[in-house]
Formats: structure tokens, C-alpha cells, sequence
């Protein structure tokens, strides 16, 4: 980089528009969308499409509800135009579906587009010619009229020949390319002398396109052009008003919608933002941003992981794992608090359906996602993620002072690994912490009689590997239970639910016992039976103990609070 930019960059000049009306506007429905995948996106491939990717990419367009599609610069290239002549001849393109194709201002490329297009019911022939300075005066050496004048022989002739093919009912579409580049001016000037050159009315309208070609500065001044534009154009009945961003800047999908709410009705962009440099919008962030705030955009990405391995397949481009809505990692929290969040606002979904779980802008579910992924644990999390993924994965309701404990032995292990630990590893830790501590006391069985205010029990258990039966008496099965053992335990918290549903249903219980004056600790028990659950919880407290005193094990002590 260097020292002085302001030498060598300038500024770009917005408009003068100081009654914009545009930011008061609100997006209420959607625009009408043109899928430029086959013909933008594919000409920024390093390898372009081949047939067979245009036909699959254009069938899942379709799918998605796309009703204009860009499928070529048939006279670019043979596979375009093949392409073209396929969707036509093997009669592919349905009855709600338009298809459109670019053309420079050149007779050649122009009687080539139209020999593409013989035959089609309906067709947007879709002219561009760049207007601004720079290209006026290194590109094309012309000046201002001269740029006007191939735009206008463009449009004639494009006329004459659609005259000469009646049976197709013909769309005409013009850009003037690098318009967020161009003077307004000048950009309404060439705007209208082609509108009135090809004459649209309400009933026929052509459609205006205003491309970012290249964009040039923050997205409030391409609202601002879109807006002027609007404003300003001639006939504006009879034309749509068309948009087509690009994203050097970063910044295509706010430049879009705020140049929705400045007066345009149609967006033409690619799927994940693929197309030429940094990319044309995104189109499905764009989509889902309305869905987002209630506004259906008509198309279909209820499947969003089909329709990106299709677009990944055919333009061999991976989409980024933090690409909004679709990338592998955007319904994932992996930090404690975003989890902790999560997890409270899963566990208290509405029942009139409004989606309002923190973090999560929409629901995953809508967009064919599971929940599976929602929460991940590595070094950065705390124990809503590791408690959510027991009770998602496994069925485990963890008391809170219980998950205070367990996620402390998670993340001893995530920061001594610097790896994420999947559920299943979280499962694994949790049975060796607690469901199979056996030593030195293990249960076999038991027995309860009750009489004279009281509770005796009787229970197997093994001690150190040998059998052992012990009894004792108390106002209950634990209480009783505890005397047997004849260890100093104090029953602190006991809780207990189901695990899994009929046949195969089993009880879980949870213990947090103090014994002698040593710290709070848990135990965990799960056993068909709900009492030899309870006796499980209490001998796998006990042991942890036991094991902690003797200084086998490092278990962390329980705190209230953290
Ligand atoms: C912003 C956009 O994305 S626009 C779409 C751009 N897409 C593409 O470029 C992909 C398809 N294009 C192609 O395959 C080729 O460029 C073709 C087949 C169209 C033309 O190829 P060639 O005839 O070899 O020309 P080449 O691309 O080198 O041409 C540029 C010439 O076209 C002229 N030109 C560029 N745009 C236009 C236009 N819209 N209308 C008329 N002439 C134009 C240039 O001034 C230049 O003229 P010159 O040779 O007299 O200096
Ligand atoms: C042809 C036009 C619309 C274009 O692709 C652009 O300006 O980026």
C-alpha cells in the first residue's frame, strides 16, 4: 500500500439528491428476479459451464422459481449458442419461464442472437454498450454521442429484426453498462433516446437495466442514482426498472436493497454471489434478507444445501462456510453465551410459531437444515452447548449446578486438545465422568420392604470387585440406602426424569451429595428401574469422592454460579 492514496485514488462524486425519498421506503414485497447464473456467473468461471452443467444448472434455476433466466451470450461462444438452440429445440424452457440473452451493439453478434432464438415462444434480447467517462475515452476513443449513437443502432436494429420474427414475443432489454460509473446526465440521456427508439408502452414495456457494473461507492449512492433515475426517465410507465449490482466493495446486497426501496422492481444478480471479480449479488441473501422480515420472495430455497451443490458442481466454486444462509458454520455457535442463548430460546419456542430464538436470524429448519448444528463445543464454549448437546443428542437434562461441573471436565479437555469435541465425545466424557464410575462400590441389585414408619433395603452391590450385600433403614430408599453404605453422605439435590419413551425407557437421576466435609459432587445413575437409578447416582457420587480424596482423579468441585 501505498502512503498517499488521495494521489493516487479519487473520490467518487454521488449524485445531488438532498430530497431522497428512498430511505423511508420499506421492502413489502418481492422484486422480480433475473438468475444471470448461465451468463454473468458463467463468464467469470475460470472453466465456463459446458452444456450439460447449462442444461442441470438451468433445470434447478427453474426449481427455484426463477422466472427469468439469462442462459447465454449465444453469439460469445459455440456452447452458448448451442446451448440456446437446446433449450428451444428440446422444448425445456416452461411455459412461465422467459429466457434471456446479451448482445453487444455489433450487426454480426446481433443476427447470431437472433438465429439463437428461432423458434422461442417469448425472449428478452438484452443489449448493453458502456457510458462512462473512462471507457468512452480508453475503451471505446468515442465521445458522448458516439457512445449514444451504438446504443441507439443497437436498439434498431435489434427492432428490425424482432419485427422480422414475429412469432416470438419479444422483450427488449437495455443497459448501459458501467452506469454507476456514468454520469446521470449523460446515463438518462442515452436512457431515453433508447427508450424512444424502441417505443415500449404499459402493455409492451421494455426493461431498463442500471448495472453497477463496477461499484463505486457506499450503497446509499447507488440508491441515490437509482432514485434520480426514477425520477427523471422518460416513459417510466412503460419501463421496468431493473438492477444489476456487483460487489467490489463488499457491499451488493445492501446496494440492492436500497436501491429496491429508491424505485427498482427488478434485480438481476447470480446464486451465492457468484459472477465477474467479487461477484454479481447474491441472490439468495438478497431472497432470504426479505424472508427474513416476513416478506415471501417467491422463490424456493427449502432445500438450500441441494441448491448449492448443484451451483457448486457446475461452477466448481465452493461457497465460503460463513456465507449467509447457506455456508456450513451460520447456524453454529460455538461461544459459550451465543449457546447459552440458543439453548434458552429452543427450549421456549412459541406455540403461535413466531421464530425468536437469539443469534439464530431465521430458522434452519425452514431451509432443510437440521438443528443438528446449531451448537458445537470446543475451547470457546460454556455449558448451555455442552448441556444442549447431552440433552439434543442424548436425552440428558442436566441440573444447572450439574452442568456448571460437567462442562468444566469439557473444558479441560478442549483446551488440552485445541480441538472441537463432538457430541458423541461429550457423551463419552460424560459416561466415564459419571455413569460408569464403579469403583470402589458397583450395583447389582436390591430390595425395599416397608414397614413400621420406615424403609429397609437390602442391596448387591460389588466393593473393590468383590460381592457385597449391605442393608440398612431409613424414612426412605435413599435415606436407607445411605445408612448401608455407612459412608457420611448429605443428600444436597435429587432430580430424575425419563429417558427415551415406551419399551425401551429408562430412568435417569441425578445426586448431588456432600460426603464427610469434602466438596458438593454429582452422580449420575440410569437404570430401567427408577430406585436403582437413584442408587446408582448415589454410589457414582460417592466413588467420584472417594476417587478426588484419594487423589486418582481430579474432578472439579461444583460452584454455585459462574
Ligand atoms: C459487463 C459485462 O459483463 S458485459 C458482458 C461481457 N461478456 C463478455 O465479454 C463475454 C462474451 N464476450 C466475448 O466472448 C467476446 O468479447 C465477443 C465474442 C462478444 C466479441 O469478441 P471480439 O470480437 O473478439 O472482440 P473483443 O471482445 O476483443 O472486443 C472488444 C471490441 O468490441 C467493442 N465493444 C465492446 N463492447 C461493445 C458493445 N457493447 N457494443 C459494441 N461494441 C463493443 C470494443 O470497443 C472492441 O472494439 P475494437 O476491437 O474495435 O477495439
Ligand atoms: C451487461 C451488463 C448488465 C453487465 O453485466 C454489467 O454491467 O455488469
Amino acid at each position: 500500500m501505498i502512503a498517499h492514496p488521495e494521489r493516487k485514488y479519487r473520490a467518487f462524486q454521488p449524485v445531488a439528491l438532498p430530497d431522497r425519498r428512498w430511505p423511508d421506503a420499506r421492502l413489502t414485497h418481492p422484486p422480480v428476479w433475473m438468475s444471470t447464473d448461465l451468463r454473468d456467473g458463467n463468464q467469470a468461471l475460470i472453466e465456463p459451464m459446458n452444456v450439460e452443467k447449462k442444461l442441470r444448472l438451468f433445470d434447478a434455476l427453474v426449481a427455484i422459481g426463477f422466472k427469468e433466466i439469462e442462459v447465454a451470450f449465444p453469439s460469445a461462444s459455440q456452447t452458448d449458442f448451442d446451448f440456446v438452440r437446446r433449450l428451444i429445440d428440446e422444448n425445456r424452457i416452461p411455459g412461465d419461464v422467459t429466457i434471456e440473452v446479451l448482445t453487444q451493439s455489433r450487426e454480426d453478434l446481433i443476427a447470431r442472437t437472433f438465429e439463437a432464438l428461432q423458434g422461442a415462444r417469448r425472449a428478452i434480447v438484452h443489449l448493453y454498450n458502456p457510458i462512462a467517462e473512462p471507457w468512452r475515452r480508453l475503451v471505446f476513443h468515442a465521445g458522448r454521442d458516439e457512445v449514444k449513437a451504438l446504443a441507439l443502432k443497437g436498439t434498431r436494429l435489434i427492432r428490425q429484426m424482432a419485427d422480422a420474427h414475429p412469432d416470438t414475443e419479444w422483450v427488449f432489454e437495455y443497459s448501459p453498462e458501467t452506469f454507476s460509473a456514468a454520469e446521470p446526465d449523460f446515463a438518462l440521456e442515452v436512457v431515453d433516446a433508447v427508450s424512444e427508439a424502441w417505443g415500449p408502452t404499459p402493455d409492451a414495456k421494455m426493461i431498463v437495466n442500471l448495472p453497477a457494473t463496477v461499484e463505486m461507492a457506499t450503497p446509499n449512492t447507488y440508491a441515490d442514482q437509482i432514485e434520480w433515475m426514477h425520477r427523471h426517465m422518460a416513459r417510466r410507465d412503460a419501463i421496468v426498472l431493473s438492477i444489476h449490482p456487483h460487489n467490489d466493495r463488499g457491499t451488493a446486497v445492501a446496494a440492492a436493497e436500497l436501491a429496491l426501496m429508491a424505485g427498482a422492481e427488478r434485480v438481476e444478480g447470480c446464486l451465492f454471489g457468484n459472477g465477474e471479480r467479487t461477484g454479481n449479488v447474491d441472490l439468495v441473501t438478497l431472497a432470504l434478507n426479505l424472508y427474513s422480515q416476513g416478506v415471501h420472495p417467491r422463490l424456493d430455497f427449502s432445500d438450500i444445501d441441494a441448491v448449492r451443490h448443484v451451483a457448486e458442481e457446475c461452477t466448481g466454486l465452493p461457497v465460503h462456510p460463513r456465507h449467509p444462509y447457506v455456508g456450513d458454520l451460520v447456524f453454529t455457535a460455538f461461544s459459550g453465551s451465543h449457546q447459552d442463548a440458543i439453548k434458552k430460546g429452543m427450549d421456549a419456542r412459541r406455540d403461535d410459531g413466531v421464530w425468536e430464538v437469539p443469534y439464530l436470524p431465521i430458522d434452519p429448519a425452514d431451509l432443510g437444515r437440521s438443528y443438528d448444528a446449531i451448537i458445537r463445543v470446543n475451547s470457546q464454549s460454556g455449558k448451555g452447548g455442552v448441556s444442549y448437546l447431552l440433552q439434543h443428542e442424548h436425552g440428558f437434562e442436566l441440573p444447572r449446578r450439574l452442568q456448571i461441573e460437567f462442562s468444566r471436565a469439557i473444558q479441560r479437555v478442549s483446551d488440552a486438545t485445541g480441538s472441537e469435541v463432538t457430541g458423541d465425545d461429550i457423551f463419552h466424557l460424560f459416561s466415564g465422568e459419571y455413569l460408569e464410575q464403579t469403583e470402589p462400590y458397583g450395583y447389582r441389585g436390591h430390595r425395599v420392604a416397608s414397614g413400621d414408619g420406615g424403609v429397609t433395603i437390602e442391596a448387591e452391590l460389588t466393593v473393590s470387585g468383590q460381592p457385597s450385600t449391605v442393608s440398612g433403614r431409613g424414612s426412605g430408599p435413599l435415606d436407607a440406602f445411605v445408612a448401608a453404605l455407612g459412608q457420611p453422605v448429605a443428600l444436597i439435590d435429587y432430580q430424575e426424569h425419563a429417558l427415551g419413551s415406551g419399551a425401551a425407557a429408562r430412568a435417569v437421576c441425578y445426586v448431588e451429595v456432600r460426603v464427610a466435609n469434602g466438596a458438593p459432587r454429582w452422580g449420575v445413575g440410569v437404570d430401567r428401574d427408577i430406585v436403582a437409578a437413584a442408587l446408582r447416582a448415589i454410589l457414582s457420587a460417592v466413588n467420584r469422592h472417594l476417587a478426588a480424596e484419594a487423589g486418582r482423579q481430579q474432578p472439579a468441585p461444583a460452584q454455585a454460579g459462574r
